[in-house]
């Protein structure tokens, strides 16, 4: 190395960076050759694909897959690929720690995996606790050149021999410009959060931490260690992120393949259920009403009311005498079909089938319909044909059905036989199988719901559930937002507006309404002969039995949603399970409702969880029932015994249920108390707003001074879109990173402001539209209203302040607030 660094004399640090980057080159030269192996193996593998035999092809069908995910994860290590040494004081060794490992040719390690055991210490020495290291060492690098260390003696009386450079980058670093999207942390993980990362895989590990303490940097990372250190386990069955909306999970979707991890499922609450997607919120009021656990109740009964539309009477004619059946009688049938069937609503309509054929035929003995069918027989039938007609039924009379082998040797004297024929000729009758699939439609959630904006229909269904006034709000919703869609010209409509609570609802629909009886894979030949088989469908399994290009008379799935639903379920002949996960992260924990619970709850029933969460953010009111809610959905057998590791005992538990929890129930938690995102002066804003929010409540250590004071400005009058333009046009000369202009919910200036042209690094949000997201600068408007515009508000107001990370600006046409949040 030369002793001069650009025209200066080389300092210490310059020799120190210099030797660093000679091991640097090593490991990228070694990474090179890996990639060439790489890319050789797929070569290989498309090579003996021309060999041509089957054992060849499948062969090559794993080769080339390992060969194709090696070379991604060695392009995406091309960034950065070392960042870290640690000396040891054992026979002073020294470890290097990276994105991913590297061994020379003779399985020498170059760079370790920052996920294997041997970097743990990498994260987890301190000076109080060594653990044998005495050096750790960051390399900062720009693409392959090494700039900057920054070292941390961990234990002075063996490092005597030791370099020890470094200004504090960490904390620079935690300064840096956002760029909009969320990047990996994995050269500064910290210790607690590295305990985490690397907490057992199995059974829920629940992370608790104020705002900006890496509570989501921390999910996303373990993702990445339980996806390196338990691949077949996480790798087969996948792994779910759930975050709050779209523009989190658009905020967050970098940081999984920059880890290397690709494979990973990232959904917000509003895009779980296949074919709809939820992007509004509701009214707090609406909010608490669709998510309480009460819901499931109400959806229950629902499903199992008169359909609507459905028939008050189902009447057919045997031999002249006519059988009805009324309304009374047909809701008693309903609900004794819905009280026997265990499985899904839409898979009992054979059932109901059969009942309703059983009911007829006790009917029609009970008017003696036996006698009466024989004088029948013997009358004018042109005459009852007539008033069938009339009537709007099909003429029966035709010859006698063959009785069936054995039928006609029945210890009755012929009474099983009359029986038969009945229920054959019933059962062909176009006014009972028409009756059949206008009483017991298949049902798609989304129509469900839909029927439930009729008052008197959710009333029904609410029982005590729902006061009267809470019926009208609900219905109101409804009918409103799920009208059925507008079809234009292409048979496309704008759809209906679903609210992320409507999600979870639907999909609690689907799980009650079910698939149609599981349709056979190769659709059978036209069934004229069967009497199930209406216009080409069979109605008890809603199979299609006719040819391609059938269309039905009677099209119970009108919206595009219910026909994507019904190709997927019924169409294709197969039916598409809801994925299950083996483990499934959920960020923002705090606010999921009862029933988001429950939808999550069905997607991974086997599953292991990370769970990520803030109390003191939380806007949903009841939190003790998404408590509830949430250790249902994780597997507790009873909630209040789940706890494990180092958990904690969840108290109230009974002597007959304490038993060990077995591992996948056992409960770990943990808590972040480093807020890593605000400066020390933003934070101090925050903590006075979470003092009002939640009195008493701890907020996290700020380790950051940027010596840029907040600003909080009092507008004249309450009017604000021009003050809230200003201000951004300020902070635009500012800083260079992302500004959040976050306003009240439902203000009328979102749009306005949306329109007027400012630089895309601006982001207007709705206050709830916020959580999770970070910012160089913020500005926030109206906190007077945010606080009050929700039983939660000061919670939600709360989380505003503390998104940005340098400036803070408040307008405010309330004077009270600007000595709350200065604290004047
Ligand atoms: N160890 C670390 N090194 C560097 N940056 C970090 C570290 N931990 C967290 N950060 C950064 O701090 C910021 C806040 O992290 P994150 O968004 O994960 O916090 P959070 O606890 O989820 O916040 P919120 O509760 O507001 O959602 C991010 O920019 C993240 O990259």
């Amino acid at each position: 190395m030369s002793s001069q660094v650009k025209g200066r004399p080389a300092t210490v640090k310059d020799r120190e960076i210099a030797a660093e980057q000679r091991h640097v080159d090593v490991a990228y030269a070694r990474l090179e050759e890996m990639r060439a192996e790489a890319q050789a193996m797929i070569r290989e593998g498309y090579r003996q694909s021309l060999a041509g035999t089957k054992a060849s092809l499948v062969d090559r069908d794993a080769m080339v897959h390992q060969a194709a995910m090696r070379a991604k994860a060695l392009d995406v290590a091309d960034d950065g690929l070392v960042f870290g040494r640690l000396d040891l004081a054992a026979g002073g060794e020294v470890r290097y720690v990276g994105r991913i490992g590297v061994r020379t040719p003779d399985h020498d390690s170059l760079v370790i995996d920052w996920r294997a055991p041997a970097a743990e210490d990498f994260y987890r020495a301190t000076p109080e606790d060594p653990r044998g290291v005495i050096r750790r060492r960051v390399l900062h690098s720009r693409g392959h050149t090494v700039v900057d260390l920054e070292d941390d003696l961990l234990d002075p009386s063996a490092g005597e021999d030791l370099t020890v450079v470094g200004d504090g980058a960490f904390l620079a670093s935690l300064a840096r410009t956002r760029e909009g999207a969320m990047r990996d942390i994995v050269a500064t993980i910290q210790r607690e959060q590295d305990e985490v990362i690397r907490a057992p895989a199995d059974g829920t590990v629940l992370v608790r931490g104020a705002p900006g303490t890496g509570k989501t940097a921390v999910a996303l990372h373990r993702v990445a260690y339980l996806l390196f250190r338990h691949r077949r386990r996480f790798g087969s069955r996948g792994v779910l992120v759930v975050g709050p909306n779209r523009r989190f999970t658009a905020y967050i979707e970098r940081v999984l393949p920059s880890l290397g991890e690709g494979s990973a499922t990232l959904r917000s609450l509003g895009d779980l259920v296949d074919g709809v997607t939820g992007t509004v919120h509701d009214s707090p009021e609406l909010a608490r009403l669709k998510g309480a656990e009460a819901m499931g109740r109400i959806l229950r009964r629902a499903v199992t009311d008169h359909a609507p539309g459905a028939p008050d009477e189902l009447r057919v004619v045997y031999k002249g005498v006519v059988v009805r059946l009324d309304r009374a009688r047909l809701d008693k049938i309903r609900n004794e079909v819905h009280r026997r069937s265990r499985g899904s609503v839409n898979a009992a309509r054979g059932r109901a089938a059969e009942a309703l054929l059983d009911a007829l035929w006790d009917a029609f003995r009970a008017l003696g319909g036996p006698e009466a069918a024989a004088t029948a027989a013997e009358g004018d039938l042109s005459v009852w044909n007539a008033l069938l007609a009339a009537d709007g039924l099909a003429a029966i009379d035709e010859p006698e059905a063959p009785v069936p082998a054995g039928g006609a040797a029945s210890s009755n004297g012929g009474g099983d036989t009359m029986r038969t024929q009945f229920l054959a000729r019933v059962r062909e009758q176009r006014a009972f199988t028409d009756f059949l699939v206008a009483w017991w439609p298949l049902r798609r959630p989304l129509e469900v719901l839909r029927a439930l904006g009729d008052p008197e229909r959710l009333r029904r269904a609410a029982g005590r559930d729902l006061d009267r006034s809470e019926v009208r709000l609900l219905a109101g919703a409804w009918a409103g937002a799920l009208a059925p869609e507008e079809t234009a010209g292409d048979g496309r409509g704008p759809g209906p507006v679903l609210s992320y609570q409507d999600i979870a609802l639907l999909d609690e629909l689907d799980a009650l309404l079910g698939s149609p009886p599981r349709p056979s894979r190769r659709r059978p030949a036209p069934a004229e002969d069967d009497p199930f088989v209406v216009d080409g469908v069979n109605i008890l399994t809603g199979e299609d039995v006719a040819d391609d290009d059938w269309t039905p008379e009677m099209q119970e799935l009108t919206t595009s949603i219910e026909r994507l639903e019904r190709s997927r379920r019924v169409d294709d002949g197969v039916v598409e399970e809801r994925p299950e996960y083996a483990h499934i992260v959920v960020d923002e924990a705090q606010d999921l409702s009862p029933m988001q619970w429950r939808m999550l709850g069905r997607r991974g029933r086997q599953a292991s969880w990370t769970v990520v969460e803030d109390p003191a953010q939380s806007a949903w009111e009841d939190l003790d029932a998404a408590r509830t809610a949430m250790d249902v959905a994780l597997g507790a057998e009873d909630p209040a015994s789940s706890s494990g590791g180092r958990g904690r005992s969840r108290g109230g538990r009974s002597r007959a249920r304490r038993r060990k929890p077995s591992p996948r129930r056992a409960r770990y938690e943990y808590e972040l108390t480093t807020n890593y995102r605000n400066s020390t002066e933003i934070a101090a804003v925050a903590t006075r707003v979470l003092e009002l929010a939640l009195p008493g409540a701890h907020p996290a250590r700020a380790v950051r001074e940027s010596g840029i004071d907040p600003v909080v400005r009092v507008l004249p009058r309450p009017g604000h879109p021009a003050a809230a333009r200003d201000a951004v046009e300020e902070l635009l000369e500012r800083v260079e990173g992302t500004i959040g202009l976050i306003l009240p919910t439902g203000d009328p200036a979102i749009g306005d402001l949306r329109a007027a042209g400012l630089p895309e690094r601006v982001q207007i949000l709705d206050v709830l539209e916020a959580k999770g997201l970070e910012f160089d600068a913020a500005v926030i408007v109206a906190p007077e209203t945010v606080a009050t515009q929700s039983p939660r508000g000061l919670r939600v107001l709360y989380v505003a302040v503390s998104r940005a990370t340098q400036h803070l600006t408040v307008l405010t046409a309330d004077p009270t607030w600007y000595d709350t949040l200065t604290g004047a």
